[in-house]
């Protein structure tokens, strides 16, 4: 027997040919579509406004792909942690971080992680599965609070721009008219610039984007960040120099300062004359020490006097609040290969 589609992570184009291939009517694409987007329900048996017959038809060849986090934790600061179980088996983690008043939800778009950058969790498990679309908006539509989410930030477990096509579906369906309508404002993909996807996304959608720089020094960067052989840095800026930043669409970088390693006055200026006529805001992030690596997080003093520089170069630069560092929710701390591999 075939397995049953997931509606979730279909377009209603998608929907509507399902449904004429059921010899169902057309309009019922878009009912379809209406009750999974907007009004969230969970079973085909909520979509009142079809018939019994006709649920009855797509109940048998179809299934919502909603499924709800096994565990749930909660930081003193408020942001919680979610873990999900994918289609095949596999886990991923999803963060809330609240603040003011905004929700912003971290996404996971791979389980796992192949890129190896020397100081990330995620990283050391590996690249296990690319999340399906549907498998990325079900974290947006089934962690707690799902309604009061403000942003989308994909800086959860994965390189998004090395499962891009499931990411670039997730983020249309979140801002197609007959979903949620959002507007590209709201979701930031972070990335660590692999040029090709890159370039496609700055050319197909109107997102921000979020580069992990972390060095401005190549042969530096590429100790702890294999892509840099592949995807020199240089060349990412290159590319992000051909777009025009200086309307609605934001450019940002993020940098974690590791303590005696890329965080002295030396690093501020090299960092300032690559990114030299750039749009763009810098973002330090504090490191978040994980397990087996040699690095260090930076001095509050180092990171103040970091940020200082860059600010007296004319950089927007702000040393970016942890948070969720208590439950290991914290940028890069997500890992589920304790968890296993249940497929
Ligand atoms: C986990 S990544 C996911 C998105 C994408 N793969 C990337 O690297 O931009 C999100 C952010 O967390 C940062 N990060 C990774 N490990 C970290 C750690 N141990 N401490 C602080 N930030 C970390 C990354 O550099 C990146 O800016
Ligand atoms: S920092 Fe991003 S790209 Fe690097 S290993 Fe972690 S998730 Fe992958």
């Amino acid at each position: 027997m075939e397995s049953k589609q997931y509606l979730l992570g279909m377009t209603l184009a998608e929907i509507t040919e399902s449904v004429l291939e059921l010899n169902l009517p057309k309009f019922t694409g878009k009912q379809i579509a209406d009750w999974i987007y907007v009004k969230r329900v969970k079973s085909i048996d909520e979509m009142t406004n079809i018939s019994l017959k006709n649920r009855e038809i797509l109940s048998e060849n179809f299934d919502i792909g909603r499924s709800d986090p096994l565990d749930v934790k909660t930081s003193v600061d408020g942001t919680r942690k979610m873990l999900f179980r994918t289609h095949n088996g596999k886990f991923i983690e999803t963060v809330t971080i609240p603040e003011d008043d905004r929700l912003t939800i971290c996404v996971s778009s791979q389980v796992g992680c192949r890129m190896n950058c020397d100081f990330c969790m995620t990283g050391k498990q590996g690249l296990q599965d690319n999340l399906t679309a549907g498998e990325i908006l079900n974290q947006v539509y089934s962690v707690p609070d799902s309604e009061d989410i403000t942003n989308l930030v994909f800086m959860g477990m994965g390189e998004p721009l090395d499962n891009y096509k499931n990411v670039k579906k997730a983020s249309e369906l979140l801002m197609a008219e007959y979903g949620l309508a959002w507007s590209p404002k709201r979701i930031t993909l972070s990335s660590i610039g692999l040029t090709s996807n890159l370039k496609r996304f700055l050319d197909d959608s109107r997102c921000h984007l979020a580069i992990s720089l972390h060095n401005p020094i190549p042969e530096e960067r590429l100790s702890i960040m294999p892509i840099e052989k592949s995807a020199p840095i240089t060349s990412v800026i290159d590319l992000l120099r051909d777009y025009d930043w200086s309307h609605q669409r934001r450019l940002s970088f993020e940098y974690i300062m590791f303590d005696g390693v890329n965080d002295s006055p030396l690093y501020a200026r090299e960092l300032a004359k690559l990114l030299n006529g750039l749009d763009c805001r810098i973002n330090l992030i504090r490191f978040h020490v994980i397990p087996m690596s040699k690095l260090r997080p930076s001095t509050d003093e180092n990171m103040i006097k970091f940020r200082d520089t860059l600010s007296s170069k004319g950089f927007i630069c702000t040393i970016r609040a942890s948070r969720g560092e208590d439950i290991f929710a914290a940028c890069g701390m997500l890992s589920t290969s304790k968890i296993g591999n249940k497929s």
